[in-house]
This record gives structure tokens, C-alpha cells and sequence, in this order.
């Protein structure tokens, strides 16, 4: 789906179509990547996170790919220097023109710049070029917008997308917003409705504010519960578009997490884990990372990486056919860190998913298959199921490592130790041994254990086969 040469997707994008056709509906895109010369004091890198740098190419390649991700109509794409950003429209006067030209000849709506602009910027670029803009945070909103219609972390890109369009509301509105309604790009008020929409965007920022600190309280709750009911945690990560929701679904099939309705309903990305060999799991979803991913927006996805934070094991899902994966895995990793999750330190506690092996064929699938065996990752296909009963095996075998599976005889008079072996551990399985007494073989955390060996007495626990 993503391309690897924009030029070659302009030649496909070009091919068959007049300029003015837009029988499929989609909008017409050109897509600039400004390279800002690092003398000049303000690189063209984003906040918040440590990435090695990547070529123009391939930071350009970037951008067109996230167009395409949320069916963008890109005509045309380039990488643009600029020696020295302006205040009012970033590129110098003749580059503006010369993109002008581009964006009529294209007859493009839409122009991405892959770059943060100021609200004057973008608006001045909109005049100057007559056509909507849209910066790299606009277009990762867009990114997550989509993600949101799939309902990950619906709350928090409502939200981070209120912020931003609050910021923007001093621009000329095009004719665009009259002909499109809708929440994203295209869709917004007319110049006359400022105020009153300006007003609105706060009332509705405070509001879901208020709700999402509601949803928080009702995670925190809720992982509080799960950790008693003591399946544990795996966490699907993995830049956008890697193909975390296809392999969740397919993991999980449809199995929501039925006894917890209420936590279902909220958050539609958790739900249960069958595992080869008879243990559970609950596996939640996240939103996509990306590179540059500013730091405003990384707050804003807190309470969904929260989930990232709390995982036992976490599923870094890469896309292996991309031919950017390296340096996605690295803004991934990158991610992790900023949220104090040291990849190194923990080796144990992630695992390397490489998807879309259906992609690559036989040849690059076997050399695929070699490294990701001299890697401890697992190379699958969400799509085909390539793979996935080795991915289920080494889950189950990873979460299973750290604990220890035991048998306890619990005498009939011991309610409370049985209860709280039922709360905090796994019973794989329970035997009548006759006069009330029960014998558990259970599955323990070693953190849960120590307590169990004062609760019960250490030399009532048995170490018992898997
Ligand atoms: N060929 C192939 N395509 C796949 C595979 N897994 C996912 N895809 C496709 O990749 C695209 C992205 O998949 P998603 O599951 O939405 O990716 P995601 O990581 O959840 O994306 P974000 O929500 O943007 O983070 C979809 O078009 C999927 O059909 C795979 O194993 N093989």
C-alpha cells in the first residue's frame, strides 16, 4: 500500500485520469517536505523524540505514505530546502510561487506540509495558494482521526484535535468548508461563525476533558479489577498502519471481555486471550506511533499508553515489508523510552512482531524468517495467519516464564486463603482430595508468591509440571 518511490506513485496517481476528474471522490493532494538547513538553528525535526535522522527521501516517502493511509489523492510530491524559514510563510517568496504553480497545475485542494506551520503561516499559505493546508501535527490528526473511527482512543483525538482546530481559527476559510462537511480537514465553519465556534470548541474541549478524566479513573479502576482476576497484560504497539488492529482482531476473534461490559463498552480496543496451552490473557490495542509525534499529542494519548506502561509483555508490531521499517521501529522505540520503558533493560518484556509476511516473497520470506529467529522476533501475517501459532506459543511461553506453577491442598476451614489464591492466581485446575480438602494447581507471579509463602507456609507449596 505504501510507496516506495513518490515519483513512482505520481506516474501511477497520473496515469488514466484528467486533472479535473475526481470521479472517486478523493481529494487532490500535493505533498511538500520542507528541508530546513540545520544551520539555520531550527531543523526540520519535531518535538519530544530522540530519532535518528532520516533522509529528505525518505522523510518525504513518509509523508506520502501517511497521505495514502487516509486515501489521499496525492498528484505530486517533493522535497523542498529552505535556506532560511520566513515568519510568514516559511518557504521564501519564489518558492511560494513556484508551488502555487504546482498546486494549479494539479488543481490540487489539498497541500500537506510536513512540517509544523503557525496559524499565520498556514493561513498565508491558503491565500497564497488557494488551496486548504495542512501541517504534519494536522495530518497525524488526520491519521489518528482515522484510527478514532475504529474506535482507539476515541476521547483523546477528539480532544487534541479541538485544541488544534481552536488554534487555527483565525484563517480564511476557503470555498472548500461550504462543499464539505465533516470533522477533519475539509470540514469547518464559515468566517462569519468564529466567535460562536470558538466558543463551542471550548465548551466541548472542557467537557471531554471532564469525560476523559472520568474514563481515567474508570481504567485505573478497571486495571485494578483485571489485576485481581490476575490474567496478564499484553500491549500491541507499533507505528501506524504496522497492522496492530488486523492482528488484534485476529488474535481475539470476537471475543470481548464479556464479564466486563461496562470497560468493553468504553474501550473497545481490550479484550480476552485464549493461549495454546490453556492460559489467558487480556490484549489491548493502541493508537499508532509516528515519527516526530509532538509531545502535546503524546500527553493527550496518555491514558491509552497507560496501558503500554501496566503490560506484562508488549507486541511491538512492525511492518516488515515497508522498506522504512528500521527507522520506524526506531521512532517506536523511541516512543517506549519517553514512556519509561527501557527496551534494553527489559528484553523479556517485548516482543518483535514482524508482519505482513505475505508481503515479501519466497526469497526475502526465508531471509525474513532467518533474522527474525537471530532476533527473537516472530515473523507472521495478520492477514494470511502465517505464523501465529508460533506467536501464540512464544506469548503464552514469555508470560508464563516469569511465573511458577505450584499445588496447595486447602483445608476446608481455610476460605480465606482459598479466596485469595482465586483473586491473585491462576487456578489451572482444581481436585477434590476428599473430607473438604481441595488441591489447586495454580499459576503464581513471583511477586504474588512471597505473599503466599507467609499467607499459606512455604512448605505446603509444591512446584508442579507445567
Ligand atoms: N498484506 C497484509 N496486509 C496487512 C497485514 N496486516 C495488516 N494489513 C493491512 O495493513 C493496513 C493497516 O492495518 P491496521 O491493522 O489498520 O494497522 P494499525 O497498525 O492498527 O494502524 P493504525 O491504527 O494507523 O496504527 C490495513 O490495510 C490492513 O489490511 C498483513 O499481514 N498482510
Amino acid at each position: 500500500m505504501r510507496p516506495t518511490d513518490p515519483k513512482e506513485l505520481k506516474r501511477k496517481k497520473g496515469q488514466g485520469g484528467r486533472k479535473d476528474a475526481r470521479a472517486d471522490g478523493r481529494v487532490r493532494t500535493v505533498v511538500v517536505a520542507p528541508i530546513l538547513d540545520k544551520k539555520s538553528g531550527k531543523g526540520a525535526r519535531g518535538q519530544g523524540l530522540d530519532t535518528p535522522e532520516r533522509s529528505p527521501q525518505a522523510r518525504l516517502e513518509e509523508a506520502v505514505g501517511l497521505a495514502l493511509a487516509i486515501d489521499l489523492d496525492v498528484r505530486e510530491s517533493g522535497a523542498v530546502p529552505i535556506p532560511q524559514p520566513k515568519p510568514a510563510t516559511l518557504f521564501g517568496t519564489g518558492k511560494v510561487e513556484e508551488l502555487a504553480g504546482v498546486v494549479r497545475m494539479e488543481d490540487a485542494e489539498l497541500v500537506i506540509v510536513d512540517h509544523p506551520l503557525t496559524p499565520v503561516q498556514q493561513r498565508n499559505l491558503e491565500t497564497a495558494w488557494n488551496a486548504k493546508v495542512l501541517d504534519r501535527t494536522g495530518l497525524i490528526l488526520e491519521i489518528f482521526g482515522d484510527a478514532r473511527a475504529r474506535g482507539k482512543g476515541a476521547l483523546q483525538v477528539e480532544l487534541a484535535h479541538l485544541v488544534y482546530q481552536k488554534s487555527r481559527l483565525v484563517r480564511s476559510w476557503t470555498h472548500l468548508e461550504r462543499q464539505r462537511g465533516g470533522f477533519g480537514f475539509l470540514g469547518g465553519p464559515g468566517e462569519t461563525q468564529i466567535e460562536t465556534d470558538r466558543r463551542l470548541l471550548s465548551e466541548r474541549i472542557v467537557n471531554i476533558r471532564k469525560e476523559l478524566e472520568q474514563v481515567r479513573r474508570t481504567r485505573a479502576l478497571h486495571r485494578k479489577s483485571r489485576r485481581r482476576v490476575p490474567y496478564p497484560a499484553v500491549a500491541l504497539v507499533g507505528y501506524t498502519n504496522a497492522g496492530k488492529s488486523t492482528l488484534f482482531n485476529t488474535l481475539t476473534g470476537a471475543e470481548v471481555l464479556a464479564q466486563d461490559i461496562l470497560f468493553a463498552t468504553l474501550d473497545p480496543t481490550i479484550r480476552r486471550l485464549a493461549l495454546p496451552n490453556g492460559s489467558k490473557a487480556v490484549v489491548s490495542d493502541t493508537v499508532g506511533f509516528i515519527s516526530d509525534l509532538p509531545t502535546t499529542l503524546i500527553a493527550a494519548f496518555r491514558a491509552t499508553l497507560e496501558e503500554v506502561q501496566q503490560a506484562d509483555l508488549i507486541l511491538h508490531v512492525r511492518d516488515i515489508a515497508d522498506p522504512a521499517s528500521a527507522s520506524q521501529r526506531a521512532d517506536v522505540n523511541g516512543v517506549l523510552a519517553d514512556l519509561g520503558i527501557d527496551t534494553e533493560a527489559e528484553p523479556d518484556r517485548l516482543l518483535e512482531v514482524w508482519n505482513k509476511a505475505d508481503l515479501l516473497d519466497p526469497v526475502a520470506r526465508e531471509h525474513a524468517a532467518n533474522e527474525a529467529a537471530r532476533h527473537g522476533a516472530i515473523l507472521v501475517s495478520a492477514v494470511s495467519g502465517f505464523g501465529l501459532d508460533l506467536l501464540l506459543t512464544e506469548i503464552e511461553g514469555r508470560l508464563n516464564r516469569r511465573r511458577q506453577t505450584l499445588e496447595i491442598a486447602v483445608q476446608p476451614q481455610e476460605g480465606a486463603l482459598s479466596n485469595w489464591i482465586y483473586e491473585n492466581c491462576e487456578v489451572i485446575s482444581r481436585a477434590d482430595l476428599g473430607e473438604g480438602v481441595t488441591s489447586l494447581r495454580i499459576r503464581v507471579a513471583p511477586e504474588k508468591r512471597d505473599r503466599l509463602a507467609r499467607v499459606a507456609g512455604a512448605a505446603r507449596l509444591n512446584s508442579a509440571a507445567e
